[in-house]
């Protein structure tokens, strides 16, 4: 897998989002404090931490969700704060979103879902919008029959998919998902985790993907931030966080789960140079 972050090329590509000083809190409840964060140009950044830690909250602040307590957030090199609604409604056509639930229409198809951001954001006639979808469809790994299903007609991880064709109907340049592969099995979950590399491979895509899943860290991302004590403890390369001095982290990474997922991972990459 290609690394555009430590490449040893010298070179850093330019952070297409940076966060900095970010606070959130809501009444008393401080759920971010001085937190910084970049995400590069074409990576997979894996963002993890324990439960509450403020994951979702980090991701609704920088799609633009969630108006922040304090701090900056900059994307594609602007500050999202000062940006006019024209401009804001520019900046969020090039993001797409995967939901934890997918949150499908239910009263649409899979079609008609993938279609609506077409016809509603870029004012396509339906029938055109109804060819995109189905080419995005086919993107997330979905059969051609599922088109006309129902989300309630749907298993979990056709949902998953089905939200995910959702979200890479506009051509976004970042992809958020939100805990793709909770809810998987442990089959579907990998197959998942293949697809997200699959698309930024060839998509050119920079993803941002708040997990709990050792074995999608493992396998699919280039950098982990942890998030701890209110801000990005550390974001760096799996070996690096999985090796840093924390209670959370040592027991996350070094626990039986972390051990069977990093030892999983050596071995794939072991099998795959045997290839
Ligand atoms: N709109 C809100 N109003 C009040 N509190 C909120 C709101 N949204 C989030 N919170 C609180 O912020 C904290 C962080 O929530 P968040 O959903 O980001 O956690 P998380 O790290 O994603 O957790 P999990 O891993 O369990 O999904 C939680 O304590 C949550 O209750």
């Amino acid at each position: 897998m290609e690394n555009p972050i430590t490449q040893n090329t010298g070179t850093k590509p330019a952070p297409v989002i940076e966060v900095r000083d970010l606070d959130n809190r809501f009444g008393n409840h401080v759920v971010h404090h001085n937190l910084d964060l970049d995400l590069f140009k074409g990576e997979i950044l894996g963002v993890v931490g324990g439960s509450g830690t403020g994951k979702s909250v980090l991701l609704r602040s920088i799609v633009g969700l969630l108006k922040p307590s304090q701090g900056h957030i900059r994307v594609f090199g602007k500050d999202l704060d000062k940006l006019g609604a024209g401009e804001r409604s520019d900046v969020e056509q090039r993001f797409g979103i995967l939901f934890q639930r997918g949150a499908l229409f239910s009263s649409l198809n899979v079609l008609q879902n993938i279609a609506l951001p077409l016809i509603e954001h870029c004012g396509l006639p339906r029938p055109d919008a109804e060819d995109l979808a189905r080419m995005k469809l086919a993107l997330a790994g979905l059969p051609a029959d599922s088109a006309l299903k129902y989300p309630s007609e749907l298993s979990g991880g056709m949902v998953k998919r089905a939200a995910l064709a959702r979200a890479l109907a506009m051509d976004p340049e970042v992809l958020f998902l939100d805990e793709p592969t909770a809810g998987l099995d442990p089959i579907g979950a990998a197959a998942f985790d293949r697809l997200i590399v699959t698309l930024r491979d060839a998509l050119g895509l920079t993803v941002f993907l708040v997990t709990h899943d050792l074995d999608t860290l493992y396998t699919t991302c280039d950098r982990v931030a942890v998030l701890s004590q209110k801000k990005v403890l550390v974001a760096d390369r799996i070996e690096t966080v999985a090796t840093t001095d924390d209670p959370w982290i040592q027991d996350y990474f070094q626990g039986p789960r972390g051990r069977a997922a990093s030892y999983a991972s050596g071995a794939q990459e072991k099998n795959r140079s045997r290839e």
